[in-house]
């Protein structure tokens, strides 16, 4: 069986995007670790299918990550999405409306190339997360094997948490990512945030993805990282987001509005993936 897809990246996360609309795929968990895999399939952070839209939008999108589990959001990805749909029919609006599991996107492609995606306003309520917490907070303290640690939490459509560290670049994000995207209180594991903070204005992050491990950016999780801070007053309401992969620019106004996260998404090539 071969199918159509075009490999593309969001500062270097990188996805597989299948257009199910003309040509029929078997949207499953094997699916995506088969495609996603760096040695026997095409190799990506998540595999995104696009599907037809309804009430007005341009299409629908979906998630899987690399090991088969699903996803409800997908920044990064979702900007890829908007520049993939906008190549195919050019006389698409600019903006586009995307419907995901997380809701309706709004994707508007700027002046200066990038994407601006509204994702939604941030959910720091625990079952929206979900996160077994008895209320929201702006800090919560996890209990570790050895200890226990500070954390922030928040839903952009997917789970997240944060930790603050003084610099990113000493941050233990392969153990305690691994650890903290399994921890309990986390009923659909987490994506684990690794945040430094420069200025009011600027972060640098690193993201321990739920079901990827460390990827070179998450535009979820940067959106999440500033979103916790803001609540927190610890920056303002427009932030530059650094990560391994490039940079991000971040905008909540608050509670009662949605998070606007702009950035490039960049496409690598076509192709066509035979597999049995
Ligand atoms: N690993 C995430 C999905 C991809 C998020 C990331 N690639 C982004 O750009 O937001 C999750 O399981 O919720």
């Amino acid at each position: 069986m071969s199918i159509r897809f075009t490999k593309m990246h969001g500062i270097g996360n990188d996805f597989v995007i299948i257009d199910a609309r003309s040509q029929p795929v078997d949207w499953s968990a094997e699916l995506a670790e088969q495609i996603a895999d760096r040695h026997f399939g095409v190799g990506c952070d998540q595999l995104i299918t696009i599907h037809a839209g309804t009430d007005g939008a341009a299409a629908r999108y979906r998630i899987l990550n690399q090991d088969g589990s699903v996803a409800g959001q997908c920044g990064n990805g979702l900007r890829c999405v908007a520049a993939w749909l906008w190549r195919d029919n050019p006389a698409l609006p600019n903006p586009l409306l995307i419907d995901g599991d997380a809701g309706r996107m709004v994707c508007e492609r700027l002046a200066d190339g990038r994407i601006r995606a509204a994702i939604g306003e941030p959910m720091f309520a625990p079952a929206q997360i979900p996160f077994m917490a008895d209320e929201p907070a702006a800090h919560y303290l996890l209990e570790l094997a050895d200890g226990s640690i500070d954390i922030g939490a928040v839903s952009m459509g997917n789970p997240h948490c944060l930790v603050v560290v003084p610099s990113v670049d000493q941050a233990p994000v392969a153990t305690l990512g691994a650890l903290l995207e399994r921890h309990p209180r986390f009923p659909d594991r987490v994506n684990v945030g690794f945040a430094e903070v420069v200025s009011r204005a600027a972060i640098r992050l690193r993201v321990f993805e739920r079901g990827v491990g460390e990827t070179l950016a998450c535009g979820s999780g940067a959106s999440a990282a500033v979103a916790i801070l803001r609540q927190r007053d610890v920056v303002d309401a427009t932030v530059g987001v650094d990560l391994p992969g490039g940079h991000l620019d971040i905008s909540w106004a608050g509670p009662g509005s949605t998070l606007l996260m702009s950035g490039p998404a960049q496409f690598v090539f076509d192709g066509i993936w035979n597999h049995d």
